[in-house]
């Protein structure tokens, strides 16, 4: 045992170590203070992890990929944009982790969401280790054909580095089935191989997995369900709040109304609707997945809805609220007024949208805040049940894999709460889902030698 001063001194050290190296990547930083802060009581229980240094290890991408994306659109105007994969820790498994196309893309964004990714991965109990990925580039406004031609560049220069045995993506923000489907075509074009298992998010019809489109949504509600639980409390009659109007965020309105609750607002990067009656989900679905159109034409078909344009959300009062959208949407002033409207449970269904004034806030009331890390796994985890389903050449019901899913789920739950438990700090999610991801990848690492 190692005295928790010496500790400390020694984990302020790497984290400044980290500010230092990778300048500029404030979200990064963030991502590693956070993780860092709760190292402390395990670091001290197991000095070998300081001795061989696995904490250094862990923060220092085992590979990081910049290209460029050089693509047409449809007047023929040639545009470059940035591509990105940082394979971030391989220690359980091949990388694994989505694929953002946003503009505010940059190294620093996507270094925090492989960092993330490498302890949620670890959670979920499958054999997936941590990646992520992305580019600068704003899809937007940008035709099918666009679309197609810049996945087909991306991937052009990024194939090479990928690989059912290597490295896996998904998609993220801006990244859902239609591109997958043009990633996957580029990728056995050029490698001449079906190899289903190189991508997840794919197409039912061409090796998909029932559930994956549902499992981030459904997975995170079904975690702070399990949150409530534990507060003998539960969904049913609660008034929600989910930011955002993607893939996160549908099927965590749809699953929330599944379970007897009520969601009234959601948004977009444009505003936010308030719909006191409760959302419409099938013409969320319309609007955004079929039409692509902005959540602000919703207020036109039910006219007791209204329209912020650039409304803060979190000003609704709510009972639960789950961050759907991106980082850092959720900051100390936003989560003191959730509290005080009386918020009880706060879910992430993005990753980090919650500032570190935000859960200082969320941790000091005592409400039940679920870390994305742990609360959106079910993404990733079922993105795992789709590459089972490959390597087996089968395909499961929706039901079988959605008993799997909310198993996952609940078992995330319950370790990141007997883990915070079990360190003295009962209810402390944060704690529970970074020591309980950290001990399997350290293991791991310690048993793979210096690598
Ligand atoms: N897709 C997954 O399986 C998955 C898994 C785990 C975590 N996540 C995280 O969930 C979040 C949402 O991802 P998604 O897959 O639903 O993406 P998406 O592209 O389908 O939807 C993103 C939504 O967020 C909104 N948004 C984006 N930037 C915003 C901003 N700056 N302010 C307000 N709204 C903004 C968009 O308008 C859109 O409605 C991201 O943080 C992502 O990393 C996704």
């Amino acid at each position: 045992m190692v005295s928790m001063a010496k500790v400390d001194e020694k984990l302020h050290g790497i984290y400044q170590d980290v500010v230092k190296r990778n300048p500029g990547e404030v979200e990064y930083h963030q991502a590693v203070a956070e993780v860092l802060e709760t190292l402390g009581p395990v670091v001290a229980k197991n000095p070998e992890y300081l001795e061989r240094k696995i904490i250094e290890r862990i923060c220092e991408p085992e590979r990081q990929i910049i290209f460029r994306v050089p693509w047409q659109d449809d007047k023929g105007e040639v545009h470059i944009n940035r591509g990105f994969r940082v394979q971030f820790n391989s220690a359980i498994g091949p990388y694994k982790g989505g694929i953002r196309f946003h503009p505010s893309v940059y190294l620093g964004i996507i270094k925090f969401l492989g960092f993330e990714q490498i302890f949620k991965n670890s959670l979920t109990g499958m054999p997936i280790g941590g990646g992520k990925g992305g580019s600068d580039f704003d899809p937007k406004g940008r035709s099918d054909d666009e679309i197609m031609r810049f996945c087909q560049s991306f991937i052009t220069e990024l194939f090479r580095h990928l690989g059912e045995h290597t490295d896996v993506p998904a998609g993220d923000i801006g990244v859902g089935g239609r591109e997958i489907g043009y990633m996957f075509g580029q990728y056995k074009r050029l490698t001449n191989r079906w190899e289903a298992g190189v991508l997840t998010g794919k197409g039912l019809k061409w090796g998909g997995s029932l559930v994956r489109p549902e499992a981030t949504g459904y997975g995170a509600t079904y975690f702070v369900n399990e949150a409530l639980k534990v507060r003998n409390d539960s969904l049913e009659g609660k008034t929600c709040l989910v930011s955002g109007s993607g893939n996160v965020a549908i099927y965590t309105i749809e699953k929330i109304q599944q379970l007897g609750g009520k969601c009234v607002a959601c948004s977009d990067s444009n505003g936010v609707i308030y719909h006191e009656n409760g959302l419409d989900l099938a013409l969320i679905k319309q609007l955004k997945e079929v039409e692509r159109r902005r959540i602000a034409d919703y207020a036109s078909y039910h006219k007791d809805a209204r329209y912020t344009a650039n409304g803060n959300i979190w000003e609704i009062p709510c009972q639960v609220a789950m961050p759907s959208a991106t980082q850092n949407e959720i900051n100390g002033k936003d989560a003191a007024i959730l509290v005080k409207n009386g918020c009880i449970a706060v879910g992430e269904g993005a990753n980090m949208p919650t500032n570190p004034d935000g859960i200082k806030v969320f941790q000091d009331a005592k409400i039940a805040y679920c870390p994305g890390k742990a609360c959106n796994a079910g993404g990733v985890a079922t993105s795992a049940l789709e590459m089972q389903q490959n390597a087996q050449r089968d395909s499961w019901t929706f039901e079988e894999t959605e008993k799997k899913l909310e198993k996952i789920m609940v078992g995330i739950h319950k370790l990141c709460y007997k883990t915070a438990e079990e360190y003295g700090q009962a209810g402390n999610y944060v704690l529970g889902a970074n020591i309980a991801g950290f001990i399997k990848v350290a293991d791991a690492m310690v048993a793979h030698g210096l690598i």
